[in-house]
């Protein structure tokens, strides 16, 4: 357990942020200002808060009241940056031994093999960086970060400087760092489909303050921290059937779900993260429509914001799906908690970077 209670403040902006982070990956997320990087700087070592504790695990790596301040190199920490900064000089090879030769002799150790093949980088031992794609000096950087036996791995948007096609090459990796290595990983966005796909645990930021936190379907749903166009849902499915014709068949705990064809093997268990706004509701079960996706569940929660929308939440069968519609339509259909209530989802409103698999203890 990562254990974070800092206080700092700088000209015109102030931290106060207090949260603890579960095993698994902990996505910091906000916008740009909120308080993400200077956080990730308190935990590295990098800043020393006005006031704070900070610990992992048993070890505390800072407490300025008993004036504990464990320097950068002893906290035994993996970096992965925007940009891998791999060293230029060195083959692949030599980088990741780099990262396991400042590992402690006595710490737990991941296998070179093991983080190789799971990486994918066998074939790419001997090149330098300079003849490796933006997304293959990341796995690299993945690679480096573990094989360095840390004790946390901080990720400071590891995706931000990759276009989407690479993103999309590099989440599977981090999915399997977050379910197959057993290190706690901070990781910082700004993006809700890497919280979606990623997070164990989401501390939504905003002016420097945990506007919210908890898991993933929790906090994207909530509208306080999230921002009325922003907020989504978190569904779990499982991949039933590809189609030839490019959809996915997916069975979702209130039903089928169809959506453009997901990057997982049939049998595998995903999220989907459904934006509020494209959800429309009806109260009768809607015909002749074009879209494939109608899930059936009753009314949880109507809450009006403060403009004309409304956010409507669907208890389906246990999973929650919020939908953003206009008071008006609200008022029109007599929607009142406990009815029955029909949810549509166009398949096509489904990105891909909205797919993830889901994490292990998620999982049916
Ligand atoms: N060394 C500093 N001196 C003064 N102000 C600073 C310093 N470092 C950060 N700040 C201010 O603190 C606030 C939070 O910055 P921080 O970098 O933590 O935000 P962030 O959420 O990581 O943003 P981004 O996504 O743009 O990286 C900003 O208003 C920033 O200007």
């Amino acid at each position: 357990m990562l254990e974070i209670s800092v206080r700092h403040a700088f000209a015109g902006f102030t931290l106060d942020a207090d949260f603890k982070a579960p095993p698994g990956l902990t996505v910091l997320f906000g916008r740009s200002g909120s308080g993400k990087t200077t956080i990730v700087n308190t935990v590295a070592g990098l800043l020393t808060p006005d006031a704070g504790r900070i610990s992992a695990g048993e070890l505390t790596l800072l407490d300025t009241e008993t004036g504990v301040r464990l320097k950068p190199h002893h906290r035994r920490l993996g970096y992965i940056f925007q940009e891998g900064r791999l060293f230029p000089h060195l083959t692949v090879r030599q980088n990741l031994a780099y990262g396991a030769w400042f590992a402690p002799r006595d710490a737990p150790r991941e296998e070179m093999s093991r983080v190789v093949g799971m990486l994918g980088i066998g074939d790419l031992l001997d090149r330098r960086p300079g003849a490796l794609s933006g997304g293959e000096k990341q796995r690299v950087a993945i690679g480096r970060a573990l094989l360095s036996a840390p004790r946390l791995i901080l990720a400071d948007e590891p995706l931000a400087a990759l276009d989407e096609e690479r993103k999309a090459e590099i989440l599977p990796y981090f999915e399997r760092l977050r379910d197959e290595v057993n290190v706690p990983i901070l990781y910082v966005s700004h993006s809700a489909s890497e919280v979606a796909r990623l997070a164990t645990t989401v501390v939504a930021l905003r002016d420097g303050r945990v506007a919210a936190m908890g898991p993933p379907g929790e906090v994207l749903g909530d509208v306080g921290a999230m921002g009325a166009r922003g907020a989504a849902s978190v569904l779990t499915a499982r991949v039933t059937r590809h189609h030839p014709d490019g959809l996915s068949e997916l069975a979702a705990v209130a039903g089928p779900l169809w959506l453009p064809r997901v990057a997982a093997r049939e049998g595998a268990t995903i999220r989907v993260r459904i934006a509020a706004q494209d959800v429309i509701l009806s109260r009768a079960r809607p015909e002749g429509l074009s879209a494939l996706n109608t899930l059936v569940g009753t009314v949880a929660e109507i809450r009006p914001g403060r403009g004309p929308g409304t956010m409507v939440t669907l208890d389906l069968g246990g999973d929650r799906l919020s939908a953003r519609i206009t008071r008006r339509s609200a008022d029109a259909m007599g929607l009142v908690p406990g009815q029955t209530c029909h949810a549509i989802i166009k398949t096509v409103a489904v990105a891909p970077e909205d797919v993830g698999r889901a994490s292990q203890g998620t999982a049916e």
